[in-house]
Parts: C-alpha cells; structure tokens; sequence
C-alpha cells in the first residue's frame, strides 16, 4: 500500500486520444482535479473550477489502478494523465505502479509545474498557453520541465490557436525549443457549460479554423510542424468521458 492520495475527477476509456502527436492510440484517462491556470476557452472547467471540487476524489494508487484495470480489461495500454494541471497532483506513484504491470504513460500539461517524476513517463505533452488563453507562460518554468525530464520521455509541444497572434507564439516558443516535435490544434470555440453534457459543437467554425490553419502553416513553410483536429470533438463533439 502507498500513502499517496491523488484528487480525480474522472477516469475513462479505453478511447481514442484525440489530440496530438498520439492522435489516434487507444488510452484510458485519469483526469485529475485542480489547476493553478484558468484559460478563457478551457474545454475541461469541470476538472479546473473549484465550484466542481466536491466531484473529484481523492483516491489511492490501489484505487485509481483497479479502474484503469477494469477499463482496459487487465490489457497494458497507454494511460493518458490529463487534468486540470496533472502536474499538481503526486503521480509518481501511479506510474510506478503502472509501469510494473507493463502500461505506459504520457502526461498533459502547460508546463507550469515542473516536477521531478517526470523524468518517469513515456510521453510528456506540453502545451503553452498563447495569448487567446489570457494567461502568460513562465519561461522558466517551462525550461524546468524539460529539465526535471531530463530528456528520457518523448517531449513534444502542442499548441492552441485560435488567431494570429497565437500562431505568432507557437512560432516564437517553438524558436525556443528547436530539438522538440510541435503539433498545432486550433481551438475550439465552443466549450460546453461544464454543467450541460452535449451542448451542440460548432463544427463548421472548427473546421474553417482547421482550413486557416492549414493554409497558414503551408504559406510560413513551416514544415516541420504537424496540424491536428482534436479527433475526439469531430467524433463526438464535447462530451465527457470520451
Ligand atoms: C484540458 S487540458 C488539461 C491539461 C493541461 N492543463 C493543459 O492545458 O495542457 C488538455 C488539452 O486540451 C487543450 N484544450 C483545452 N481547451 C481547448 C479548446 N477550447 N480548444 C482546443 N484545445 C483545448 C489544452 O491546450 C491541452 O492541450
Ligand atoms: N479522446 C480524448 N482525447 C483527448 N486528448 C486530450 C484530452 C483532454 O481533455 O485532455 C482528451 C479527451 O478528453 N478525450
Ligand atoms: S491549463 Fe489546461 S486545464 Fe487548466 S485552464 Fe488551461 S486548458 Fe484548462
Ligand atoms: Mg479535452
């Protein structure tokens, strides 16, 4: 038994991830409760807002991993820790565990709290946030992380964007970190009321920002970088657990 306890909000699956350079794979989630940013467009308040806290649990290791057993029928997969920032719970435990019994990890976070357990996961995420965001990136902070992984995990960097200066910050983080792979998404506009489960998804908006996007990478000749759908959305619009 271990001491840890860790603040969930949800874990489900096996699905699809949606986003990012693991676009596709097949996961179970841990979303973990708590956030130290507030992003204007975030797609996940339901796992941020604190009006949500008496939703998320603190649960064990032993807990969380019977879950993700059961999910994934006893069949080691790749468990994707979102959040919330993921980042402030202690999830080095879990990963211990998890890696014991042949599964993996990849992390999502916006690098704002670097800790040493992530030199443990297989994949760490981190995805900045730009300016639509109205939140400002710690550069520090960020570099942090990158160091605490100590470049065992695949690193990557996703960025949202939803407008031109966004895609102006992709460029200049991205500038910052030349050796990491960048995957950008646009941004979806439509974040459900946490409360609501199937509030209707603007698709054309989606897809005439995915257009832009395209088009945009394409005539900077910025080649090296991937644009991605979130997969999930298009597939079953913003509802939870999927
Ligand atoms: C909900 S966040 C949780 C993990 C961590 N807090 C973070 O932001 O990286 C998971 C991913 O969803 C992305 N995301 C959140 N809201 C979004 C939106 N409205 N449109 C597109 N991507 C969004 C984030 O940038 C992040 O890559
Ligand atoms: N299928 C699926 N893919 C995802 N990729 C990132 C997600 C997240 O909310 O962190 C997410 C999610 O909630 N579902
Ligand atoms: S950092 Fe991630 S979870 Fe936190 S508010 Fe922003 S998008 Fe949402
Ligand atoms: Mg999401």
């Amino acid at each position: 038994m271990t001491e840890t306890t860790i603040r969930v909000s949800e874990i489900f699956g096996p699905t699809i991830q949606g986003e990012g350079v693991l676009i596709g794979q097949p996961t179970v989630f841990v979303r973990t409760g708590g956030c130290d940013y507030r992003c204007s467009w975030c797609d996940s308040l339901h796992a941020v807002e604190s009006r949500f806290r008496e939703d998320w649990q603190p649960l064990s290791v032993e807990a969380i991993w019977a879950e993700v057993e059961t999910l994934s029928n006893g069949k080691p997969l790749m468990v994707s820790l979102s959040g919330g920032n993921p980042a402030i719970q202690p999830l080095g435990p879990l990963i211990a565990h998890g890696h014991a019994r042949g599964y993996r990890f990849a992390l999502e976070t916006q690098g704002s709290v670097p800790k040493d357990w992530f030199a443990d996961l297989d994949v760490l995420v981190l995805s900045p946030k730009p300016p639509s965001s109205g939140m400002e990136t710690d550069w520090q902070k960020l570099e942090d992380c990158l160091s605490m992984a100590d470049g065992k995990p695949q690193t990557v960097l996703k960025f949202i964007v939803f407008d031109d200066a966004d895609y102006a910050y992709a460029k200049s983080a991205a500038a910052r970190f030349p050796a990491l792979p960048v995957t950008l998404q646009p941004g979806n506009h439509t974040p459900p009321p946490p409360e609501e489960e199937d509030a209707v998804i603007d698709l054309d908006g989606i897809m005439a920002r995915m257009h832009w996007l395209v088009d945009k990478v394409m005539e900077d000749g910025w080649f090296t970088a991937r644009v991605l759908p979130q997969l999930h959305v298009l597939l079953w619009g913003n509802r939870r657990g999927v």
